[in-house]
Formats: C-alpha cells, structure tokens, sequence
C-alpha cells in the first residue's frame, strides 16, 4: 500500500520548470531512492514531501501529494504535515544546544513539559537512533562536540523524537566517512520496518543496498521507477541504462 501518493506533479522555481508531470507511488515501511545527475529535481521532488519549498519566494507547485490519502497542500495543517514527514538534511545539523536538548525540542515544541515523559522521549528516539551508548553519559554536554557521524544520528534522533511516519533523508551520508556512512545505512534498514523512508543519494551502490524502490530521474522528470533489484539489473530506458552504467554525464 502506498503511503505517499504524488499524481501529476508539476513544481516551477519562478519560470524553471523543476519537476515536471511527476507521478510516483511511494510504499509504506519500504525504503525508496532518488537517483539522478545533479540538479535534475530530486532534492527539490523530497522536499515537496513536506512542503519545504512552500517558503521559496516563486515556487509554484500543482498536482497532488496525499500522505494516507490526505492531500497535504490543500487543507492539511503545516505543523502537522512536518510532525508526521520529518526530515534530515545532507549536512548534520544539530542546534548549538545540549544532546539532550537537541532531541527533546521537537517534543516540547509539541507541548510535552512532563520531564519523566520528556526523558523517556529522549531515550527511545537515541536508542531509535542507534546512538543512545555513545552519549548516554553526557546527554548535558554540546551536540557540536560530537563526531559528523554522531553528529548525523543526533539529527536522525531529533526527527524520530517527535514520532514521525515518514522519515526523508537527503543525500545523508554525503558527508561522512565510510564507517559513518555504513551505520546510518545499517540504520536505514532497521527505522524501515517502522517508517517509510525516502531517500535521495548521489551514491547508485547506496542505494542498491538499501533502497527497496529506486527512482531515476532527469531534467526534472522521473525517467523509470521500479524496485531497485528490477531498475538495476535490467533497467527498462535506455537512459537509465547509460546512467547506471556509468556512459552518462
Ligand atoms: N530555490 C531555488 N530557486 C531556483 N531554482 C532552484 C531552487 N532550488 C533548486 N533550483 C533548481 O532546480 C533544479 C533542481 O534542483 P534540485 O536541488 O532539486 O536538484 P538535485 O537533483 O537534488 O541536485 P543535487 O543532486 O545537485 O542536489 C536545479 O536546476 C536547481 O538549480
């Protein structure tokens, strides 16, 4: 069953047409991938997913996305639609705050005060977060004097805290090393069986690990779209060949 549906998606940046005609059907607690060449939507098509590029002055977008059957640009409130699709960006980016605060501010921002509810909010979002044994024991301390890595999964903790449905992470391990990157992938796979995970990556052998559907896109269209082992082994366009292979760009 499909958790996000998005039907005849078009999405300009002031005159560029960015996305164009996309339809996609994304599975509940499945891992999907973007793949693609730069600059050819996939951020932008992720961050439509919670409605990102709501604050880009210029940015129109028609079509549909419904989450559950729910159209989340007509008549879904905001916060809400952010509670329940998270998000994760390239780049760690904890708040200048304590570990502890870092995860706990989606959950007081939603009016949880209690602190035993608080606590135990905090620790099953960095347990979630495959985190919790390297920073139990200094929850007190700066989220900015961990590791990138750690760094990553505190971001990853601080989504997870407020008990999203879907969890959208773009490009996350471009900026890690290759044990890092290994453990948020190891990561991926464990949130998925309670999460829909959306994940764009520049990394093709990322995401013929992980991902359980792949997406190829170009110049803002979805060029082929199957499960991932279908996409890569034997890929219906021609252009999704050459990409995969190597032969493009
Ligand atoms: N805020 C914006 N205003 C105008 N154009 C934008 C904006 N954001 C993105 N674009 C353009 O839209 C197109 C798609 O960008 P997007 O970031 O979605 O691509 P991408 O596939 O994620 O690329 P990359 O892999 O390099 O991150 C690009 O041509 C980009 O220049």
């Amino acid at each position: 069953m499909s958790k996000i549906s998005i039907s005849d998606l078009e999405l300009h940046y002031s005159n560029f047409n960015a996305l164009k005609n996309v339809n996609l059907e994304i599975p509940e607690k499945e891992i999907t991938a973007y793949i693609g060449p730069s600059g050819c939507g996939k951020s932008t098509l992720l961050k439509s997913l919670n409605r990102m590029n709501d604050l880009i002055e210029g940015c129109k977008i028609t079509g549909t996305v419904l989450l559950d059957g729910e159209d989340i640009y007509r008549g879904m409130d905001i916060n809400l639609l952010r509670k329940r699709v998270g998000m994760v960006f390239q780049k760690p980016n904890p708040f200048p705050m304590t570990i502890y605060d870092n995860v706990a501010f989606g959950p007081r921002t939603h009016g949880v005060r209690s602190k035993v509810k608080l606590d135990e909010m905090v620790e099953k979002a960095l347990r979630d977060a495959a985190i919790w044994d390297e920073v139990k024991d200094r929850l007190k301390k700066n989220a900015l004097g961990m590791s990138g890595g750690q760094q990553q999964r505190l971001c990853i903790a601080r989504a997870l805290a407020v008990q999203p449905e879907v969890l959208l992470m773009d490009e996350p391990t471009s900026a890690l090393d290759p044990i890092s990157t290994s453990r948020i992938e190891d990561l991926a796979l464990e949130l998925k069986k309670e999460y829909t995970i959306v994940m764009v990556t520049h990394n093709m052998q990322q995401a013929a690990r992980i991902s359980d559907n792949t997406a190829f896109f170009l110049l803002g269209e979805v060029v082929e779209f199957d499960k991932t082992e279908e996409l890569f082994s034997m890929p219906k366009d021609k252009r999704t060949e050459d990409y995969i292979t190597g032969r493009f760009g």
